[in-house]
């Protein structure tokens, strides 16, 4: 029997405040959601002479390179679906994609625990917004058809410089929603029902983890799933008991985790929506891309070791930095209850983001991290000379990820940004020596919305 074609995308995010602080349980993460999306498309694969039967085919084709061959199979005693990379031909890609074949491996454990499904093959493409990679990319000839909406980067995927918008996670949401309705029974994946949402968080939840190692505190997986939203972290014992996949027994745990069912382990992930409008319709968020990227595991590796080495200091930072990150929430939804009339009504946003940037200079200070390394701080602090930005800051772990800006939505100060970027420079004043050179303004901006059903016929011409 065919499967229905599906296709559901997710968004990224930027964590405006928050930074190391949402790793533990006690403090929260303002994640404001954006409009850049990563989509995953799942058809039947027709089987012809010399394919194998039980074979997933998944294909990134903005990308060189990319296309991954799985064959899988019913582990015993219950241990779940394994996936095995298939890499007999030179055709295929050797490489592995960890976050692809982790989530894929969860969904078709979770989806045939649940509906005992026999698991059919599939061909999966994986279509990413431009915004997610620093590099320009080119229309290059042999994929002459693709068209702006999803640029051929025309290099190989781990070529393509990330901008830190959170692909992974968005990825892995988006690929795990779209292999579940595929496989479930006519297809009743239902996005827009808040329990299905949270299972759909959970099992996203557990595949990132499970891919990345599990560090993090999972509010990028949260904002793919749920949009813009306070953000208050899972207890890390809830996935530490999952155990991996192919153990004895991980496919009933795994069904457990997923729809809340161990009485030992109850979810308490906090998604708070009330601040939905986290950056009000009049603001407009702009991200600004140095082209650089940074280590996010190794600078929470040494931040949080400072912390441990001086937990007093630290908890006075934390505190502080807290109250600064809860203000700013309290700001903004002021400003999305009574919109600004002139530039001084957006003062106190102004004042609390200077508040916060401060006190992450002292965290880079007293860890030796480079949270808002020198450069960046330069770049921030001019933009924020020009008129209509009201201001700006390095997001999530901080470094050489793209900064984040609230601007006046307004054209001329779009426009007015856009066009001192064009001209703006930094050389290496840095300690390490690092030159951003030129920056970039993205295209992303604001937008609230989580995990999305998409028409899967909207995608025929990226499927080859
Ligand atoms: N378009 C894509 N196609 C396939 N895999 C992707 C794509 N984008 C991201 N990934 C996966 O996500 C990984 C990047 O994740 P990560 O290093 O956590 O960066 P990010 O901060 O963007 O999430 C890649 O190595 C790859 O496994
Ligand atoms: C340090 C953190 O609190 C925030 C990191 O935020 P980023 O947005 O920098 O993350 P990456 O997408 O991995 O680059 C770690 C976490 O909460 O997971």
């Amino acid at each position: 029997m065919n499967q229905p074609t599906v296709a559901f995308s997710a968004p990224g995010k930027v964590l405006l405040a928050g930074g190391y602080l949402v790793l533990d349980r006690k403090y929260t993460g303002l994640v404001c959601g954006l409009d850049a999306r990563i989509h995953v498309h799942v058809q039947t694969l027709q089987t012809s002479p010399g394919l194998m039967f039980s074979e997933i085919i998944v294909k990134s084709p903005q990308f060189r390179d990319s296309e991954w061959r799985y064959g899988y199979r019913e582990t015993e005693d219950d241990g779940g679906i394994e996936v095995t990379q298939l890499k007999g031909h030179s055709t295929f890609t050797q490489s592995r994609n960890k976050f692809v074949e982790t989530a894929l491996a969860y969904a078709l454990t979770y989806t045939s625990a649940v509906h005992h499904t026999k698991i059919g093959p599939a061909s999966i493409t994986i279509l990413a917004d431009t915004d997610y990679y620093s590099h320009p990319g080119s229309s290059g000839s042999e994929m002459a058809m693709m068209t702006d909406r999803f640029l051929d980067f025309n290099v190989p995927l781990h070529e393509a410089h990330k901008t830190g918008l959170g692909s992974s996670a968005a990825l892995v949401t988006a690929f795990t929603t779209a292999v579940v309705a595929h496989y479930t029974p006519h297809a009743v994946v239902d996005v827009s029902s808040d329990q299905e949402k949270s299972r759909l968080h959970n099992l996203a939840q557990a595949a990132h983890c499970a891919a990345q190692g599990k560090i993090g505190s999972g509010f990028d997986v949260a904002a793919a799933v749920y949009g813009s939203c306070v953000y208050r972290r899972f207890s890390p014992s809830i996935l530490e008991g999952l155990g991996d996949l192919g153990v004895e027994g991980f496919s009933t745990r795994l069904r457990h985790t997923v729809e809340d069912t161990d009485p030992m382990r109850t979810w308490d992930a906090n998604i708070d929506k009330r601040f939905a409008a986290i950056v009000p319709r009049n603001v407009r968020l702009m991200m600004c891309d140095v082209d650089c990227g940074s280590e996010t595991v190794g600078m929470v590796m040494n931040v949080l070791s400072w912390r441990k080495a001086k937990p007093e200091e630290a908890l006075l930072l934390w505190e502080t930095l807290q109250k600064g990150n809860e203000d700013l929430a309290t700001e903004l939804e002021k400003l999305a209850l009574k919109p600004a009339k002139s530039s001084g009504d957006y003062d106190n946003v102004r004042e609390v983001m200077l508040t916060i940037r401060s006190l992450i200079r002292e965290m880079s200070l007293k860890s030796g991290v480079p949270i808002e390394p020198v450069v960046q701080t330069e770049l921030i602090n001019s933009c924020c000379q020009l008129p209509g930005v009201v201001g700006g800051i390095v997001p999530g772990a901080g470094g050489f990820d793209a900064v984040a800006l609230l601007v006046e939505n307004k054209e001329h100060v779009i426009d007015g940004l856009r066009q001192f970027l064009e001209n703006y420079r930094v050389e290496g004043s840095d300690g390490a020596s690092v030159s951003i050179g030129k920056v970039r303004l993205l295209r992303v901006k604001q937008d609230d919305q989580g995990v999305r059903k998409e028409n899967a016929m909207d995608y025929q011409e990226w499927l080859h």
